[in-house]
């Protein structure tokens, strides 16, 4: 299905908030005519009223493709009003967590063209890396469509079996989260060091982000790239004996991390 059907039979957003929001911008920057787009969202922002979509207006019977990017507990309310579309020849995209395909069939009806989706924040920068997978009813080209709506915000990557998803999110999907996060543990470190938060939060924010920028273009592997930073006998070795410690290190504490994840994921999905 190309932009060009989907702009003839349109594409509806169901839930425009962060991830929505930077789908639906990656779209419009790519060519989709923004009056093809129906977004659905009880208080659409600034943004998203200054983009020309229509906002909570009728919507067409069969558009190319609906768009689900509510959270998963309001999943059973919001989606229901759109169950007729299912019956027809609409493809379905998600990206909620949690919810799996046979909870959307029960929802949808067990006919529906669905792709499960598990974008990250970095697509508000075009930088996002998504996974998509297809229940029995999505065909090649319902892929390929998926494929190309996900491209507009960064790498796409598929998987062979829903059962993936799980680690998926725990990874990719949340995994932003976690790196933010080690940007604060980096800056309060320094800061703890005598630096001022400004310098320390800076330092922190371009460490991880070139670090991460050579990971993604170098043809070595992060354990040599590590290990081209690591003296023998001196600095970097030092504090990585604290995070590679096989009991408290950084890898069971990330283990555990995505282990709680998965385990969040599987409750939000019943
Ligand atoms: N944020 C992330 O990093 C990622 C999120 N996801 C998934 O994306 C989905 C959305 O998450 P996110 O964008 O972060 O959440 P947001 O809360 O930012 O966006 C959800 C949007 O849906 C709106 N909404 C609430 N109820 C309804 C309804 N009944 N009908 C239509 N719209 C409604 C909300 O409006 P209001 O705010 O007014 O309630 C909000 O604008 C989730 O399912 C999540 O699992 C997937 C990958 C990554
Ligand atoms: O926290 C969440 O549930 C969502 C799913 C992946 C990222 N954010």
């Amino acid at each position: 299905m190309s932009f060009e059907t989907i702009s003839k039979r349109g594409l509806v957003i169901l839930g425009c908030g962060r991830m929505g929001g930077a789908i639906l911008q990656g779209l419009l920057s790519g060519g989709l005519p923004a009056h093809s787009v129906h977004v659905i969202d009880p208080h659409p922002s600034d943004w998203l009223k200054s983009t020309n979509v229509q906002l909570n207006g009728t919507l067409p019977d069969s558009p190319a493709v609906v768009l689900v990017a509510v959270k998963p507990q309001m999943m059973a309310d919001a989606l229901p009003q759109l169950e007729a579309m299912a019956k027809g020849d609409t493809l379905f995209l998600t990206v909620a967590a949690g919810i799996t395909m046979a909870g959307y069939e029960r929802m949808l009806g067990d006919q529906t063209r669905l792709v499960r989706a598990m974008p990250n924040t970095p697509a508000a920068i075009g930088r996002g890396v998504t996974a998509i997978v297809g229940n029995p009813n999505a065909t090649p080209e319902d892929l390929e469509t998926a494929d190309a709506l996900m491209q507009g915000v960064g790498q796409v990557v598929r998987l062979e079996a829903e059962d993936q998803m799980d680690a998926v999110i725990g990874v990719s999907g949340s995994g932003p989260a976690y790196v933010f996060h080690l940007i604060e543990a980096m800056a309060a470190a320094g800061e703890a060091e005598g630096l001022s938060a400004d310098l320390a939060l800076q330092l922190a924010k371009a460490t991880v982000g070139g670090a991460g920028q050579l990971a993604e273009d170098s043809p070595e592997t992060p354990a040599t790239l590590r290990e081209n930073v690591t003296s023998p006998g001196g600095t970097t070795a030092a504090a990585l004996e604290v995070l590679m410690d096989p009991e408290t290190g950084l890898r069971p504490l990330m283990r555990r991390a995505v282990a709680a994840n998965i385990a969040r994921n599987r409750e939000l999905g019943k």
